[in-house]
C-alpha cells in the first residue's frame, strides 16, 4: 500500500470535488483527489455513442448560474444556445395535440387561469425562501409535513393544472413522484433557480450548452491538477480524528492511503455510507444520510438524419403530463448536421419501462416521442438511454432530495463538518441545488472554509 501526505484529501472527482481541489491549490495547499471511476466528471459525462456525441449526464446552463458561468469563462469554454425557433407541442388528456408559444400550455381557459394562479402563489412563497436555509421559513415544518401533491390538492380542484405544475418539480426536477417529497422540498427546488417561473421557463432553465460538452469542466479542472487526481481509487475507509487531537484523517483505497489534515467528501449523499468510518460518524450524520435518496429519470437520446421537426416549424420542445416521455427538446449537438431529440422518462414511469426488454422499452419510448413529432420519430439512426440508476457510483438521477419531513429536520446539519471531514456536492447546495452550478458553488465554499480553518488565529 502506497502512502502519501497532503493538506486535504478529496473523495470524488465530480464538478464539486475538483472545484474544491482547484481552490485549495490556488490557496497554496496540497491535495489528492481520489475518484472511484476510471474517468472524472461523475454525473457529467460526454461520450461518443455509435458516432454521435451525447451528453449522458448534465448539459444545460441557465443565465442565473453565475458560479458555473464563471468557471466556463475561466476555462475558456464556449457556449451555444439550445435550438428553440418555432412552435412547441403539448399533448392533453387522451393525446389531444395542441401547439403553443411562450410558457403557458394550451389548456382550457379555466385551467390556464388555475395554472397562472398556482405559479403566482408558488412564486410568492419561493420569494420568502432562502435556498441556503429553507428550514428557517416560519412555516418550514408545516410545509415539510405535506406532500407536494397534497399541497397542490389544497390549492386547486383542477387536475390538469395540478398535473402540469406538479410535473415541473416532480418528473422534471426532483424526478420523484409528487407524493414522495414535501412542499418545502419543492419550494427549495424552485428557490434554487431564483423563482418557480424560472423553472417553468424552458428558455431560461435550459438556455445554453457547452461546445465539446459540459464534462469539459471536470476534464479541464482535472488536467490542471495533474497527478493529484487518482482514478480507479474508490475510498473504502476513512480514519478520522474524533477527539480533536489534530491528527487529521486517512483515506484508504485498495492500494493507496492518503493522510491529510482535512477530508472533503464530494460524493452524492447516498454514497457517504458506502465508506467505512473509523470511528463511526456521529449519530446525527448516520441518521440524516438515511433520509436522502436519489431521484430517478431516464434521459433518452434519439439522433435522426435531419432535424425533421424543424421543417414543420416545430421547435422540438414538447410536454405532456400524460405521456411516458413527459418532456422533450431539440438537443442537436453543435456542429452535427443531424437532429437529436432528448426526452425524459421519470420515476414510476422509468420503473415501468425497466420491467420491459430493451427492445420493448425502446419501442414504447419512441412511440411516445412519435405522439409529439409524428412517425418519423420512430426511426432514429442512433438511440441511447442514460441509465444512472445502474451506475454504482451515482445510483440515480438527477440528484438526491429529502424524504417527507427530512429537510426541516436535518437540512441545517447537511453540510456541517464533522471534525476534519467536510461535505460538498450539488445535492447539498442552496442556490444551484441539484445543478452543476450548485456543485461548483459548494465546492468553493467548502474550500474557503478549510482555508479559513487553517489560517493562524488572529489573521
Ligand atoms: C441525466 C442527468 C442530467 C442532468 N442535467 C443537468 C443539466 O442539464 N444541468 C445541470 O446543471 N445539472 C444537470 N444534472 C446534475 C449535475 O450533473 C450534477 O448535479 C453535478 O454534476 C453533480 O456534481 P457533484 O460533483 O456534486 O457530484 P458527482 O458528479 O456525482 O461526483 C461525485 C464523484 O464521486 C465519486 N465517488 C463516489 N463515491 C466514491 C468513493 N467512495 N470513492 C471515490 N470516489 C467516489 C463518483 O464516481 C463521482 O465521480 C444532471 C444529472 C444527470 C444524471
Amino acid at each position: 500500500m502506497n502512502s502519501i501526505e497532503r493538506d486535504v484529501v478529496i473523495v470524488g472527482a465530480g464538478a464539486s470535488g475538483l472545484t474544491a481541489a482547484t481552490e485549495l491549490t490556488k490557496a497554496g495547499l496540497s491535495v489528492a483527489v481520489l475518484e472511484a471511476r476510471d474517468r472524472v466528471g461523475g454525473r457529467l459525462w460526454t461520450d461518443d455513442i455509435d458516432g454521435a456525441t451525447l451528453e449522458i449526464g448534465g448539459q444545460w446552463v441557465s443565465p442565473d448560474q453565475d458560479a458555473l458561468i464563471g468557471t466556463l469563462e475561466e476555462l475558456g469554454l464556449e457556449t451555444y444556445s439550445r435550438y428553440r425557433e418555432g412552435i412547441n407541442i403539448y399533448l392533453g388528456e387522451n393525446g389531444a395535440r395542441r401547439t403553443f408559444e411562450g410558457e403557458i400550455f394550451p389548456v382550457a381557459p379555466a385551467t390556464e387561469q388555475e395554472i397562472v394562479g398556482l405559479i403566482e402563489r408558488l412564486d410568492a412563497l419561493v420569494a420568502e425562501i432562502d435556498p441556503d436555509r429553507p428550514w428557517e421559513h416560519p412555516q418550514a415544518k408545516e410545509l415539510d409535513e405535506i406532500s407536494f401533491r397534497r399541497w397542490l390538492e389544497t390549492q386547486t380542484d383542477d387536475e390538469e393544472a395540478r398535473l402540469n405544475i406538479g410535473m415541473f418539480i416532480a418528473g422534471a426536477m426532483l424526478t420523484k413522484p409528487a407524493h414522495a417529497f414535501s412542499a418545502l422540498q419543492a419550494l427549495l427546488m424552485a428557490a434554487s433557480a431564483g423563482s418557480f417561473s424560472n423553472l417553468v421557463d424552458a428558455d431560461f432553465i435550459l438556455d445554453k450548452r457547452v461546445k465539446g460538452g459540459l464534462q469539459q469542466v471536470p476534464l479541464l479542472l482535472a488536467e490542471r491538477l495533474g497527478d493529484d487526481v487518482h482514478l480507479n481509487s474508490p475510498v473504502r475507509t476513512l480514519r478520522w480524528d474524533a477527539e480533536g487531537t489534530g491528527s487529521g484523517v486517512t483515506a484508504i483505497t485498495d492500494d493507496l492511503q492518503v493522510h491529510a489534515r482535512f477530508a472533503i467528501l464530494a460524493v452524492p449523499p447516498v454514497l457517504i455510507s458506502r465508506i467505512s468510518y473509523e470511528p463511526p460518524l456521529p449519530r446525527r450524520q448516520q441518521q440524516l444520510h438515511q433520509h436522502l435518496s436519489m431521484g430517478f429519470v431516464i434521459k433518452v437520446h434519439a439522433v435522426y438524419e435531419t432535424p425533421f421537426w424543424r421543417d414543420h416549424g416545430y421547435s422540438g420542445t414538447a410536454f405532456s403530463p400524460y405521456e411516458l416521455v413527459h418532456e422533450a427538446y431539440d438537443n442537436s449537438y453543435h456542429g452535427d448536421p443531424r437532429g437529436t431529440l432528448v426526452g425524459f422518462v421519470s420515476d414510476e414511469s422509468a420503473d415501468d419501462v425497466f420491467r420491459l426488454s430493451p427492445e420493448e422499452r425502446k419501442a414504447r419510448i419512441l412511440e411516445s416521442l412519435s405522439h409529439y413529432y409524428g412517425v418519423q420519430a420512430l426511426s432514429p439512426v442512433v438511440y441511447y438511454e442514460s441509465d444512472w440508476g445502474s451506475e454504482e457510483w451515482t445510483r440515480g438521477a438527477y440528484a438526491a432530495s429529502f424524504d417527507m419531513g427530512g429537510l426541516a429536520r436535518y437540512g441545517a446539519d447537511l453540510r456541517t463538518p464533522v471534525g476534519p471531514i467536510h461535505f460538498s456536492c450539488s445535492d447539498m447546495a442552496g442556490k444551484g441545488y441539484q445543478h452543476v452550478d450548485g456543485a461548483i458553488r459548494v465546492g468553493r465554499e467548502t474550500a474557503a472554509a478549510i482555508v479559513a480553518a487553517l489560517q493562524p488565529a488572529g489573521r
